[in-house]
C-alpha cells in the first residue's frame, strides 16, 4: 500500500481537517491555482516596478536604492513570520524578485 490511505484521502492532514477530504490530485489542483496566481503577482510587482523605474529615469534617480530594499526586506521578514513561513527563505525569495526587476530596470533605460 502506498503513503495514502485506501479510499485516496489524506490521513495527516495540517490544515485544520479543511482538507481531510480532498484527493491527492485535488491538492495538486490546488497547487497549480496557487501557482498560477503566484506568477500573476510576480507579473504584476514587475509591472509596477517598471513604471518606477520611469519616474527614477524622469528624476535621474538611480535604478537601485538599498535603503527601500531594506525596507522591503524587513517588511517581508515581519509579513512571513505572521504567517509562520520562514523568514530567510521568504527574504531569499524577495532578494530574487528584485534583482528581476533591477535587470528589467536596467534593460529599459
Ligand atoms: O522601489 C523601488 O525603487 C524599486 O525600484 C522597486 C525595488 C523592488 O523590487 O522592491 C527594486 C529595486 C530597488 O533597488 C528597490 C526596490
Amino acid at each position: 500500500m502506498d503513503d495514502d490511505d485506501t479510499n485516496g484521502r489524506r490521513t495527516g492532514d495540517r490544515m485544520n481537517g479543511t482538507t481531510e477530504e480532498m484527493s491527492l490530485s485535488e491538492l495538486r489542483e490546488e497547487i497549480e491555482e496557487i501557482d498560477r496566481e503566484l506568477v500573476e503577482l510576480i507579473a504584476r510587482r514587475t509591472y509596477v516596478a517598471g513604471t518606477v523605474a520611469e519616474v527614477k529615469a524622469e528624476r535621474d534617480l538611480p535604478t537601485t536604492d538599498e535603503s527601500q530594499e531594506a525596507r522591503v526586506m524587513e517588511r517581508v521578514g515581519e509579513n512571513a513570520e505572521n504567517f509562520d513561513v520562514d523568514a530567510n527563505l521568504v527574504k531569499a525569495i524577495f532578494r530574487l524578485l528584485i534583482e528581476l526587476n533591477k535587470v528589467e530596470q536596467r534593460e529599459s533605460r
